[in-house]
């Protein structure tokens, strides 16, 4: 019980979150999703383990897209998200979503519905990632990439990167447009190695993103090439980790099990996540603890957690300082805790 307050009291930064994964049954029982859905919505959290479990994820994100296709709803879910990551006592959300269209709703629409919900509340810092969805095909891939770029000119302090998702096990990593975001300032954080797939993960880390999610797929205990590990702790790229989503897809045998063990062991710079803290009905505080308990890291190394955290994200150099004292002043008014 000490840890886990531990974990809920302590400043964190959340990195690796979908918006529509993170809507809570809560917010979607506001934006009137019937409570069949809902439940649906997380049923990976009750299901004994199959093996399709991954795919299954990408067919629930469907439930919240219904909840959120018109504007006021998109601009309802985002506020309450950034609410509910607030209460988790996270301090800095770098919040990322696929622009989609919707028959109410451009994608321009959905994109700035967003911004305003950001900009008109003052809990957090929040920045905005924008998607790209491995599974669209390029012509909508590049209508989207275009879009951003557009946006990132009008709001440079929110928009700070591109972010490629999806069910990795369709689509392609189209290196091209991501030299084109990163040209225009973008950051680039890349789904990697989610499923097995060493040639893709060659690609993707000779790209250097700016960071890497999940790298489930990447260390040879797990089938990745010696290779790619090496190129992958040579490069010191952080790692987004999400614990419960790698255990809830069935990508990761169990917490003990992660692959986060060999990032710990070879003292790689990573940060603890949700993913999708509605699908996988989970919290931030929720995934340190977790990290704890099951991989043994002290509450030392959870603070550290969340001070590399802040080096890894895609915040200016006075916002990263500015967070930075808040979490030393924080540790030092709770000495007792640790
Ligand atoms: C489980 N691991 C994952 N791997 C890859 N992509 C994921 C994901 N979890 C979520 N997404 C991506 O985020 C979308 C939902 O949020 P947004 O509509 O963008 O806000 C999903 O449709 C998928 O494209
Ligand atoms: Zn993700």
């Amino acid at each position: 019980m000490e840890l886990l307050e531990f974990c809920q009291k302590l400043p964190k930064i959340e990195l690796h979150a979908h918006l529509n994964g993170s809507l809570s049954p809560e917010t979607l029982t506001v934006l009137n999703t019937p409570i069949e859905d809902i439940k649906t919505y997380q049923l990976l959290t009750k299901l004994d383990c199959i093996e399709d479990q991954l795919n299954l994820a990408f067919t629930l994100f469907k439930i919240a897209h219904n909840a959120t296709n018109m504007i006021e709803s998109t601009y309802l879910a985002t506020k309450h998200v950034i609410e509910e990551f607030h209460k988790d006592n996270v301090i800095y959300l770098e919040l990322r979503t696929t622009p989609r269209a919707e028959p109410q709703m451009t994608k321009r629409d959905y994109v700035n519905t967003i911004i305003k919900a950001i900009r008109e509340q003052n809990l957090i810092t929040v920045k905005l990632l924008l998607s790209i969805n491995r599974g669209h095909c390029l012509k909508e891939s590049e209508e989207t990439l275009n879009l951003i770029l557009e946006m990132h000119e009008l709001y440079p302090d929110i928009i700070k990167g591109v972010d490629l998702s999806g069910n990795p096990n369709v689509g392609i990593f189209s290196e091209a447009m991501f030299i084109k975001a990163r040209k225009s300032g973008l950051k680039i954080t890349l789904h990697c190695a989610e499923v097995l797939n060493n040639e893709e993960v060659k690609q993707m880390l000779e790209f250097k993103p700016d960071r890497i999610g999940h790298g489930t797929f990447i260390h040879p205990t797990y089938g990745g090439s010696t290779e790619n590990w090496k190129l992958c702790s040579d490069l010191r790229i952080p790692l987004e980790c999400c614990l419960t989503s790698n255990v809830l897809c069935n990508t990761v045998q169990s917490y003990k099990e992660h692959h986060m063990c060999e990032w710990v062991e070879n003292n790689l710079p990573f940060n603890i996540n949700t993913d999708d803290k509605g699908v996988f009905s989970t919290t931030l505080t929720k995934e340190y603890f977790y990290a704890a308990h099951h991989l043994n890291l002290s509450k030392e190394s959870l603070y550290n957690c969340s001070c590399i955290a802040i080096d890894s994200s895609f915040a200016s150099e006075e916002e990263k300082l500015k967070l930075k004292t808040y979490l030393k002043e924080w540790k030092d008014k709770h000495l007792e805790l640790f």
